[in-house]
């Protein structure tokens, strides 16, 4: 059979032609475009002769700011329309906050990339005009109102700190700042994301920050926090080898096991849980220290798990997320997510959770 004149002429190398255009999808924050921008830079510079478009999109989370988060699904809440994108062959790329891309990605996906993450901790932003006065949690006197939405950073902070009040807090980190220094407002603290102040420049409004060895109190962070996710389709192996290069494995790794462990736990809903991924005894040694915790909307209760393996590969990452869940379900975190879950599905629950 002779080959027609117009279909190309197979080469011998597997490898597949570098495409002429790339399209990377983001949601339309100001916060996600300033990641897609600096993803796409550093293609930019690796790759001079691709073409690479950002197309900013919409979530439904962006679109409907009223109905409360939780009644919206909560999982894929910011994703889903960049999915399906995705899935049509209308992007080829998405760039994520790795802390807002569900564990379960849809058939044909795949975490394609994940590049060096910034600080991944939650910190304390104090409202401007009482910045002289307080710069930490516990300096904040009783009654005073945190402002977050996010049921595992209110849990964990409520545990330490059981004299505050929690007022929820929604919307992109620049009207989050604008309502916390409202001169009428009533919120006295935020908290946030490091990586995003840092990212929009406003790491100087940082007061404290949180990890599991505070003073006063531990705090840890949302599965995946400061890290950036790249989401590709799993046959596309031409686009696939262009992110290759922007990897940084051991946040790779320790993103994967972080999202092991949620994922192994949340069966069908999301879940309130903070972990901390530590490489320990310096680069080499593959050794990671993976702390994780579950806790329950009051604030009253809370399960902790904790193991140290050497890690290598990203199978010994999930692996090891699941014997960490194993651990805390063990110590009892299944009572804490039917709890969750029963009332979740039993009442509209004043409280919205947001997977933050
Ligand atoms: N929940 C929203 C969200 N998703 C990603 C970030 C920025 C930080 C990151 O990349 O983890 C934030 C803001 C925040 O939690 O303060």
């Amino acid at each position: 059979m002779s080959t027609p004149a117009t279909q190309p002429i197979i080469t011998s190398s597997s490898a597949p032609a570098q495409p002429t255009v790339v399209r990377v999808g983001t949601r339309k924050s100001a916060l996600a475009m300033k990641q897609a921008e600096y993803v796409v830079s550093s293609l930019q510079r690796l790759h001079p002769s691709v073409r690479f478009e950002i197309r900013g999109m919409q979530s439904l989370g962006d679109i409907d700011k009223v109905t409360a988060l939780y009644k919206m699904g909560g999982k894929g809440l910011w994703t889903n329309e960049l999915e399906a994108g995705l899935v049509a062959r209308e992007l080829d790329v998405i760039v994520h906050s790795l802390k807002d891309m569900p564990t379960v990605l849809p058939s044909g996906c795949v975490l394609a990339c994940v590049t060096p993450r910034e600080d991944p901790r939650d910190v304390v932003v104090v409202k401007r005009s009482l910045q002289a006065q307080y710069k930490t949690l516990a300096d904040l006197p009783a009654g005073a109102v945190v402002g977050t939405s996010s049921v595992r950073r209110m849990a964990q902070i409520r545990r330490r700190y059981p004299r505050l009040a929690f007022k929820d807090m929604r919307g992109n980190i620049d009207t989050r700042l604008r309502k916390l220094d409202a001169e009428d407002g009533e919120y006295a603290v935020l908290i946030l994301a490091a990586a995003g102040l840092l990212r929009m420049g406003q790491g100087g409004r940082i007061a404290q920050y949180l990890e599991s060895r505070t003073e006063g109190g531990g705090m840890l962070h949302a599965v995946g926090q400061g890290g950036l996710g790249i989401e590709a389709r799993a046959d596309d192996q031409a686009t696939l080898d262009l992110l290759k290069p922007l990897e940084d494995e051991g946040a790779m790794l320790a993103c994967e096991a972080e999202r092991s462990v949620m994922r192994t736990l949340e069966g069908g809903c999301s879940i309130p849980i903070g972990v901390e991924t530590t490489w320990l005894d310096g680069d080499d040694s593959g050794k990671l220290r993976l702390t994780a915790t579950v806790v329950n909307v009051e604030g009253t209760e809370a399960v902790d798990g904790e193991d140290v393996e050497v890690i290598k590969t990203r199978e010994e990452a999930i692996e090891f997320g699941k014997r960490v869940a194993k651990q805390l379900t063990d110590n009892g975190a299944q009572k804490i997510l039917d709890e969750i879950n029963a009332e979740r599905e039993a009442n509209p629950n004043p409280n919205p959770w947001v997977p933050a």
